[in-house]
């Protein structure tokens, strides 16, 4: 075996490299174009932010991205894969193994451990128990939350937000989304989180898709997109 110089570098092809392909996506609700011909690429270990005025329509594009809506016309690929006609089961499977989602208010079950919060993704992504409890314990130790904890319901609202990150990491996904992620934190919380998602390309390899009014997620991004009035443009720094 060669060593050293002679290995060759990590190679992706293009859809590899691109977890997240949208061209021309355009929504319409309720009578109003909300995405217009929206274009938009994330690449594997590179941040993304998109941010804009409430109610242009951030949400609806995660939600196209994520195949919980339908654009009206355009393209969304996910991992290599065309989304905007498949059948329902393999969206989900698409969904469950091949992206990672940090909501607002991390959206966890109060009630469950957080190992169990954690390892339920993975469980319904198709890994086996024991596989799932240990990937949840490894990730939750990693991200700097205690595995101790008997209800997720008890833990800080920082290390309830760690906790829906390691949730979203489960199935190691090559597109990890958040909306808002440290919208209900307070700021030095809202470091902390913010630090951790925004390492997670260059550590892990994915692509991270952040939707934010919060500019300081701004200021950590490889990548930073306005949508305004339907249409979605890079802002330059
Ligand atoms: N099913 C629907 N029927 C009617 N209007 C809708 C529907 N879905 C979304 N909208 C409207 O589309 C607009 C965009 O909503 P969206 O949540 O995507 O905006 P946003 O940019 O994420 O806002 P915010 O920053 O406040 O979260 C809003 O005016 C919303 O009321």
């Amino acid at each position: 075996m060669p060593h050293g110089t002679d290995v060759p570098p990590p190679h992706h092809t293009s859809d590899e490299a691109l977890p997240l392909q949208l061209s021309g996506v355009s929504y319409t609700v309720a009578g109003r174009l909300l995405l217009d011909e929206v274009d938009l690429s994330a690449r594997r270990g590179t941040s993304t932010v998109v941010t804009g005025p409430s109610g242009s329509g951030k949400s609806t594009l995660l939600a196209c991205v994520m195949g919980l809506s339908a654009p009206t016309s355009g393209s969304v690929r996910v991992a290599g894969r065309e989304i905007t006609r498949m059948r329902r089961g393999e969206l989900a499977a698409v969904r469950s193994r091949d992206i990672g989602m940090v909501f607002q208010g991390g959206e966890l079950l109060p009630e469950l451990t957080p190992v169990d919060n954690v390892a339920l993704a993975g469980l319904l992504a198709g890994l086996g128990a024991q596989e799932a409890a240990e990937r949840a314990r490894a990730l939750l130790a990693e991200l700097d939350v205690t595995t101790a904890a008997e209800t997720t319901g008890e833990l800080s609202g920082g290390e309830h937000q760690r906790t829906a990150v390691a949730r979203a990491l489960i199935t190691d996904p090559s597109l990890l989304l958040a909306d808002e992620p440290t919208g209900a934190l307070d700021p030095d919380n809202r470091d902390k989180v913010a630090d951790l998602l925004f390492d997670l390309p260059a550590r892990r390899g994915c692509a991270l898709v952040v939707v934010t009014h919060d500019r300081d997620l701004s200021e950590r991004s490889d990548h930073v997109f306005h949508l305004r009035e339907g249409r979605l443009s890079e802002v330059g720094r």
